[in-house]
């Protein structure tokens, strides 16, 4: 039986000004998996998942997400999506429960008892319900991109994209996230996508493996394909990107 596909990168191209930013990048990600997206900087990642989100256009090619279009559908494909790109934005003098509250807004298709629900539900996945009522400017980092990804599941995506989740993160809040990522690909089969310089850290969540450089797709496939037992997966990805 043939795979469900969730995410599927058509030659996509960005050019800007002159600069090609990204060349011809396909490439699917299977529904319910976790997929990492690899590159030193400037390889394109976060162009990409700016694409992949519709925050911009590519020059050409598409992104067809469920079923839906980027670049033909925006307002279908985007509501499959739930995403941090860059850092998650926040009210500092307001508590984690009502910065999530004023976003529930937002979907006016929700009662606000469902609002309501919905917002304490998030919050209990990501392990803030203690903190809800603290303002976020007492959060830790850790915190906030805990917060960041409940803001990002407010609309009960299937399909959740994050740029560097972990960056700037101690060993505990990584090991959150980490926790995090996988509770909501096993529980609630959300496919992922998640962008990171932490090699070892996307070597611990991704069973596929796509990596970047200068704007190419230069390798994906299995994790483990990329890296045995005895290669650790950073070994491996500077070997490639140094061919
Ligand atoms: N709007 C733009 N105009 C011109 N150049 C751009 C634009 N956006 C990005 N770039 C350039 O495109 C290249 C790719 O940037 P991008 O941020 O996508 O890479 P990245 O892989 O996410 O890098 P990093 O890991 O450092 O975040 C960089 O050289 C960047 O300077």
């Amino acid at each position: 039986m043939s795979k469900e596909i969730s995410l599927s990168f058509k030659q996509v191209s960005k050019r800007v000004r002159g600069r090609q930013l990204l060349q011809n990048i396909s490439f699917e990600v299977e529904k319910g998996s976790i997929c990492g997206l690899l590159g030193p900087n400037g390889a394109g990642k976060t162009t990409l998942i700016r694409i992949v989100t519709g925050l911009v256009k590519p020059t050409a090619g598409e992104i067809v997400i469920n079923g839906s279009s980027i670049v033909t559908q925006r307002k279908q494909a985007v509501q499959e999506l739930g995403a941090i790109v860059e850092s998650p934005i926040f009210f500092p003098y307001m508590t984690g429960r009502e910065n999530l509250r004023n976003l529930a807004r937002l979907h006016p298709q929700l009662s606000k008892k469902e609002q309501r629900e919905r917002v304490e539900s998030v919050l209990e996945i990501v392990s803030l319900q203690d903190r809800g009522n603290d303002k976020v400017k007492t959060y830790s980092l850790g915190m906030k991109q805990r917060l960041g990804i409940a803001q990002a599941l407010l609309g009960r995506p299937s399909v959740l994209i994050l740029d560097e989740p972990v960056n700037g993160l101690d060993p505990m809040g990584i090991r959150d996230i980490r926790k995090l990522l996988l509770q909501l690909n096993e529980q609630y089969g959300m496919t992922i996508l998640i962008s990171s310089h932490l090699l070892d850290e996307l070597q611990k969540v991704c069973q596929h493996i796509v990596v970047m450089q200068e704007g190419k797709l230069i390798w994906t496939g299995e994790t483990k394909a990329l890296a045995s037992n005895e290669e650790s997966l950073e070994d491996a990805f500077i070997e490639l990107v140094s061919r």
